[in-house]
């Protein structure tokens, strides 16, 4: 097998990295002034490669990872990336990359292969890949990742069982892969797992790279002897500075070579005794900063030489790669070939929309018309149009219905707790108002079926929704950031998937409390009331998803929703009259969805009704008129309450979507 740290293994001449980075400066604003996070480092990783970053806590390597990957937030920073030796898109590069968190965010419903195959129908163009060719690829990836005795099995978390912490991770490891990415980064994969899964974590992260001729990046706290030989390269970072890069093999000796010979038999705890900052006591700590710092402006310096620790060719890499593992590194030319090609083919689809069946990147760069290690601006700009969507946007919202479909009917105690909520409701309102007939009493009794009908198809119609959206927003932030979807689809999906659970139970509930209260028998008054209703509940919605995409805490969320459906309850023209209420408030009242609803339940309603008023009772409502009068429900007419309500819902669904769209869209940035 070729050594990763071959040190006659000098790049050939056409050799680009996939990722090449100078200089990188990254600070941030924090009290009193700024802090650098980052400084000056320097870098590169070649197709094949699995690269990991080390450090001691704080050191630097989720943000050099997330800086790499185009995916820091806030803060400024400095340097130039370079992607396939041309500055990179930030669309197409997206597509390139495949980036796994450290937690793993999915959704906890889904089964395994539900999960890798919607991240393959939404990540792999219609145009270039067939759905069988889609099952394939979600087949084989569960293949490589030993995932298929699981793949019916539901991921779970959130108190769910589901696949174990090291399946999840592999699962979350195959969701990215499917696409066939040029680049996989891998933030803290073994955090959290028992030292053989992580391994075997690793050990699937370098085979993958391997035959998929990937380049992997990977942030770790401290493996074990074992993972650690499985790197190609290392970059050790202490305090934000660069104190190595370059292969695994060649660390020790680098570090022996400025007087610090190995103390312990595993490299990395060697790494982290040296690049640790004792702050035991005052000389403790400047004798720990002043060997960081001499070890910083050693490998500086050494870089500045242009250093003799070579990096491997990808031709090394390719003979490493046939001789690695027997077992699952399939025949040159085969499935290596395959794997490459369809990785590929996504940069492809990026340059011209079209698949490709070219075998490495010199190909494939030839494909997008560039030629390696010969790349011009001009050529380079290639990357710089953005690519198209991968999929039409019925496509995407039809794959996604159907994702958020499983998703809400799984969610057994939402659908069951909206069921059994309507069940109760119906039956308590029924037979609490049950049978009304034209008395006085029957007034305030009928009038009190409609405003708790209002009622509850807000309040426990709205904050469970609200929350069930909200408890999605994490996926929805990884899958946005991986360009996964458009959000307008998002959007739509996620809305339609909503309404069959709402409408079915509620609107039975309305029919029943309607019969069983004995409202007006008549089809033309019931079908208007259930209009009106409905309209009523599609509001419910709006305000649900309006509150959870303005609201950025789940428990603010759940203080102020209660709040501000009480302020519309106080406006319904129920606990106060609508017409009485304080000039400087009164305007409320036409942004309430319930006074619309509830205004217009009471006109149909009451409209056309005669009450007794023979029990000598002092003040007596003759006529329903007269109740609509008491009231002051009779400034809009129904159908003006139905179109105003539906636009106030349709209101909210437009805010919570801009929200989503610009507000809550994370602004990463760029080099
Ligand atoms: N946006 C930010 N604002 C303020 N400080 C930040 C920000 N981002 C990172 N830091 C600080 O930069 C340092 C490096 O953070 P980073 O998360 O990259 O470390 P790490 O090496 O990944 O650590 P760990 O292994 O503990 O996860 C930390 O001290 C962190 O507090």
């Amino acid at each position: 097998m070729a050594q990763s740290g071959d040190a006659t293994n000098a790049p050939s001449m056409d050799a680009i990295p996939i990722l090449k980075w100078s200089n990188l400066n990254y600070d941030v604003k924090v009290k009193g002034g700024t802090r650098r996070i980052l400084h000056n480092i320097s870098g590169s990783i070649y197709p094949g490669e699995l690269v990991a970053i080390m450090g001691s806590s704080g050191a630097g390597k989720t943000t050099l990872l997330n800086v790499l990957a185009g995916r820091v937030q806030g803060g400024r920073l400095e340097g130039e990336i370079k992607f396939l030796g041309a500055t990179r898109n930030p669309h197409t590069f997206k597509r390139m990359l495949a980036y796994v968190e450290q937690d793993d965010l999915m959704h906890s419903a889904l089964t395994v292969k539900e999960t890798l195959l919607t991240s393959a129908q939404l990540r792999l163009s219609n145009n270039v890949y067939s759905p069988e060719d889609k099952q394939e690829r979600v087949s084989t990836v569960m293949r490589q990742l030993r995932l298929l005795h699981i793949k019916d099995s539901r991921i779970g978390g959130g108190g769910k069982r589901g696949v174990s912490g090291g399946e999840r991770k592999r699962v979350s490891i195959g969701a990215e892969l499917v696409i066939d990415p040029g680049i996989l980064v891998l933030d803290e994969p073994s955090s959290g797992l028992d030292s053989s899964s992580a391994e075997m974590v690793i050990e699937l992260t370098k085979e993958m790279s391997r035959q998929r001729n990937l380049c992997t990046l990977v942030t770790i706290h401290q493996p074990s002897a074992e993972m650690v030989a499985r790197f190609d390269k290392v970059i050790l970072l202490a305090q934000g500075k660069l104190v190595y890069m370059g292969p695994t093999t060649q660390a020790v000796p680098h570090f022996e070579k400025l007087g610090y010979p190995p103390t312990h038999s595993n490299p990395a705890n060697f790494f982290i005794d040296l690049m640790t900052i004792d702050f035991s006591s005052t000389e403790a700590t400047l004798k720990s900063e002043e060997r960081v710092q001499l070890l910083v402006d050693a490998f500086a310096e050494f870089q500045q030489r242009g250093g003799n620790l070579q990096l491997p060719t990808r031709k090394s890499f390719e003979e490493a790669s046939i001789h690695s593992s027997e077992d699952c590194v399939p025949a040159q030319g085969q499935e290596n070939n395959a794997s490459s090609s369809t990785s590929i083919a996504a940069l492809n689809d990026a340059c011209s929309g079209k698949g490709s069946q070219a075998g490495n990147v010199e190909t494939n760069l030839a494909h997008c018309g560039l030629n390696a290690g010969d790349i011009t601006q001009e050529e380079a700009n290639l990357f710089q149009s953005e690519p198209p969507p991968m999929n039409s946007w019925v496509s995407e919202a039809w794959i996604l219905l159907k994702r958020d479909w499983i998703l809400t009917i799984r969610n057994r105690s939402f659908v069951n707790g909206l069921i059994v909520q309507a069940v109760v409701m119906m039956l308590f309102n029924g037979f609490v108002f049950f049978q009304l007939d034209n008395n006085q009493a029957s007034v305030q009794n009928r009038i009190g079926t409609l405003f708790t009908l209002t009622l509850v198809s807000t309040f426990p119609v709205a904050i469970p929704l609200m929350t069930v959206i909200m408890s999605g927003r994490d996926v929805l932030h990884r899958e946005r950031s991986g360009g996964m979807y458009r959000m307008t689809t998002y959007f739509v999906a996620r809305a339609l998937s909503f309404y069959p659970v709402v409408y079915i139970p509620y609107i039975i509930m309305f029919a029943g409390i309607y019969f069983i209260a004995n409202l007006q028998y008549d089809v033309a008054k019931f079908f208007i009331s259930l209009l009106v209703y409905a309209v009523l509940l599609f509001c419910s919605l709006g305000f649900a998803f309006l509150m959870a995409m303005i609201v950025r805490q789940m428990d603010v969320a759940h203080t102020i929703t209660p709040v501000c459906l009480s302020v519309f309850m106080l406006f319904a023209g129920n606990l106060s009259n609508a017409n009485a209420i304080t000039p400087v408030l009164r305007w409320i009242k036409y942004v309430c969805i319930f006074y619309y609803s509830y205004s217009g339940l009471v006109q149909n309603e009451f409209n056309g009704l005669e009450f007794d008023c023979s029990t000598n009772e002092s003040s007596c409502y003759s006529s329903g008129e007269d109740v609509i009068d008491a009231y002051g429900l009779d400034e809009i007419p129904i159908w003006g309450c139905v179109v105003i309500n539906f636009a106030l819902g349709l209101g909210f669904y437009i805010i919570a979507y801009l929200s989503l769209r610009w507000v809550a869209k994370p602004r990463f940035l760029w080099l």
